[in-house]
């Protein structure tokens, strides 16, 4: 399965190659030598159990943890969405959104990327005064502004309802098709992964335990079905 993996990178060139991964806190090995690639544009959701070290990972991607050891080749422009939106609430919606945006038009910059996430009009409203899904959106709104070639996200939505998060997904998908980032995107969330993501790669023991495309699987309900009861099963999770 690994090899399928591997096979589809590459088909395009890397994004984000992390190899030989390694980070311990109070001398217990929480990475031990994780190895993941990540093609230009494509979309990674990392799934595991709960202190598994997803984001550990993420963090470590991100360039957040000078503590690490091994190789990560990462693009420059790169933009990390959290849980929490992580808006400055002294600020304005449009001032959140050009916060960490350089060079000349940075305001028309802001603004548009203020539409693509249909906030337009937001643009001088203070965030407390925006709901959690809006202020996600300007989350998204300020990673895309920055055009990366990477978005790292650690679980963006899971603070969300189950109907603003699918809202979410649509958005996520539709800015994906007109920026194209590569995505490694940390879930709990086993249908959200199967929905969003080209590939799924789990964590367990300190290493990437499963690394399994979905695309062929999703225009299949059969195929779906057995991934996902592949995945509950690595997880631990009863499928049925
Ligand atoms: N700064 C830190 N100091 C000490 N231990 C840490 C630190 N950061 C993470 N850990 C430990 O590393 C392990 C992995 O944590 P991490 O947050 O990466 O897991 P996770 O898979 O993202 O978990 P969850 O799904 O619960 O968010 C955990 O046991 C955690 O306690």
């Amino acid at each position: 399965m690994a090899s399928i993996a591997r096979s589809l990178t590459e088909t395009r060139p890397s994004a984000v190659r992390i190899a030989g991964l390694r980070r311990g806190f109070d001398g217990r090995a929480v990475l031990d030598g994780i190895d993941l690639e990540i093609g230009q544009g494509e979309f990674v959701a990392l799934l595991g159990r709960s202190g598994s070290g997803k984001s550990t990972i993420l963090r470590a991607v991100a360039g957040l943890d000078a503590d690490v050891e091994g190789r990560i080749d990462v693009p420059e422009r790169r933009s990390v969405l959290f849980q929490d939106s992580r808006l400055l609430p002294w600020m304005r919606v449009l001032d959140n959104v050009i916060l960490g945006l350089a060079g000349t038009g940075i305001r028309d910059k802001a603004r548009h990327a203020l539409s693509e996430v249909g906030l337009a009009d937001k643009a001088d409203a203070w965030p407390k005064t925006l709901s959690g899904g809006e202020q996600q959106r300007v989350a998204l709104a300020r990673s895309l502004a920055r055009d990366p070639e990477l978005l790292l996200a650690d679980e963006p939505f899971s603070a969300l309802d189950a109907l603003t998060r699918l809202k979410m997904h649509g958005l996520l998908q539709q800015l994906r098709r007109r920026h194209a980032p590569a995505v490694l995107f940390v879930t709990h969330d086993v249908e959200e992964a199967l929905r969003l993501a080209d590939r799924i790669a789990i964590t367990a023991n300190g290493r990437i335990s499963f690394d399994h495309p979905v695309g062929n699987a999703r225009s299949s309900p059969e195929r779906l079905d057995a991934l996902r009861r592949e995945i509950l099963d690595r997880l631990g999770v009863p499928s049925h």
